[in-house]
């Protein structure tokens, strides 16, 4: 059992979804102000980051938007972390530093010369090339990221994150595809057995 490890459910979009992955164990839900499937607004974002209690980390999630738009989604939001799946130089991280963000910064496992805090993150999650689309990679190709606090991410599923988890030894993980019954859709019964196979405490 590791029930250390941290768990991030991404992509929610309900107020029951978040319910259950907050009743679950989650230690982080996501919420995608980019587009997706999964793209929610600010209001929306708002209502689902109230109902989560203290203790569990709502995380916005943004691709490319311009820094303005990404700090006036945040703020509006009420997101008490950010993480952003694209381009964003150091620059843009440096802009959203020393504000009460926490900060996430997305990169593809495959980025040659990956080094945890060359963005001047607090937390790395680490994913398939394209991010969101449920793909999985060879997780045991992890470069060295022992003791940093770095989430592993990408094609994820119930029947999988244990392996994962096993393979690569996170300090967390992040799903989205992998508790959907269809493309942006979650299916609850699948956010819990998920947060419970990773953790090793499913039946
Ligand atoms: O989920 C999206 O559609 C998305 C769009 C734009 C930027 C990021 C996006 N998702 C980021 C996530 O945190 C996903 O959970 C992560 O990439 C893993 O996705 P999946 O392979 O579907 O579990």
């Amino acid at each position: 059992m590791d029930h250390s490890l941290f768990v991030k459910i991404c992509g929610l979009k309900t107020g029951h979804d978040v319910d259950v992955a907050v009743a679950s164990g989650a230690d982080a839900v996501g919420f995608v102000f980019s587009k997706s499937p999964r793209r929610i607004d600010v209001e929306t974002a708002a209502k689902l980051c109230a109902r989560v209690p203290e203790g569990v980390l709502t995380v916005g999630v943004f691709r490319n938007e311009a820094l303005e738009d990404t700090r006036a989604w945040a703020q509006d939001s009420g997101v008490q972390a950010i993480q952003l799946h694209g381009s964003e130089d150091r620059a843009y991280f440096d802009a959203l530093a020393g504000g009460s963000w926490t900060l996430l910064r997305a990169a593809a496992y495959d980025d040659p010369g990956l080094r945890f805090g060359d963005m001047g993150e607090d937390m790395l999650l680490l994913d398939a090339p394209v991010p969101g689309a449920g793909v999985a990679w060879d997780w045991s190709a992890v470069p060295a990221l022992e003791g940093e606090k770095w989430l592993l991410a990408g094609g994820l599923t119930p029947a999988n994150v244990r392996a994962a988890v096993e393979a690569a030894r996170p300090w967390g993980v992040d799903v989205s595809s992998g508790v959907e019954q269809s493309r942006g859709v979650k299916d609850p019964a699948l956010i819990t057995a998920f947060i419970q196979a990773a953790r090793g405490t499913r039946d």
